[in-house]
């Protein structure tokens, strides 16, 4: 299973999951998030990260900026992780490079019904989905989700679990039917937000 690590904002702590080849960098680019990563990188930095699985996590941003972004950040991937509808990512995907590829995030909440109807019923042309736990803050909550909910649903692309994600809950992972194709790690990695607890990674990173 590969590894997404999100909400990176240090280039020492960059290069050095680079070094243990973690498959994913996750770069939020969500103002309101505290792991903002313009509040501590430049574009520039960010673009000069010699990775080929650079993420970049939106909310709720406009086409022009994102297109702009990647370009500007050389991404490899965008996160659409807010409430983006279909004609939005059909836009982007006109306008995006077409090696970039794009995830949908499905926040789970507790509105089953309409999470399945979302899934059966989704056109656009996305590469990966990622289910994060629902919240206010859009996501970097540590809050799971239940993931019992997964086996209820025919998941018809490679997705990314999320939400809370940590050593304690890992071997329950193994309950889910349709396996994961990457974990995404975040807060429960952390001493603070955006300072990533790089020996826990590894050790988890192990046992993958
Ligand atoms: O991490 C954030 O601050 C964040 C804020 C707004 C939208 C998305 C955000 N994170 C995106 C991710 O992909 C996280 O890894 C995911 O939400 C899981 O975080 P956690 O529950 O802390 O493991």
């Amino acid at each position: 299973m590969k590894l997404k690590v999100c909400g990176l904002t240090k280039t020492d702590q960059i290069h050095e999951l680079i070094s243990m080849k973690v498959d994913f960098l996750g770069f939020i680019f969500y103002k309101k998030s505290p792991r903002y990563v313009l509040n501590h990188l430049s574009l520039s930095e960010i673009s000069g990260i010699k990775h080929s699985g650079k993420v970049g996590v939106f909310v709720n941003e406009s086409v022009e900026n994102i297109v702009a972004i990647a370009e500007d950040t050389a991404l490899n991937y965008i996160q659409l992780h807010g409430d983006e509808e279909e004609n939005f990512i059909d836009e982007l995907r006109n306008k995006l490079n077409k090696e970039i590829k794009i995830i949908k995030v499905f926040r789970v909440g507790t509105e089953f019904g309409n999470l399945k109807f979302k899934i059966q019923n989704l056109k656009s042309d996305v590469d990966y989905l990622l289910f994060d736990t629902d919240s206010k803050a859009f996501g970097g909550t540590g809050k799971t989700f239940n993931w019992q909910i997964l086996n209820e649903l025919e998941i018809p692309k490679p997705y990314f679990l999320s939400g809370g994600i940590s050593p304690l809950n890992f071997n329950d992972i193994q309950n889910i039917r349709q396996q994961p194709f990457a974990l995404d790690i975040n807060s429960k990695f952390e001493t603070e937000a955006g300072n990533k607890d790089l020996e826990k990674i590894k050790n988890f990173y192990e046992k993958l």
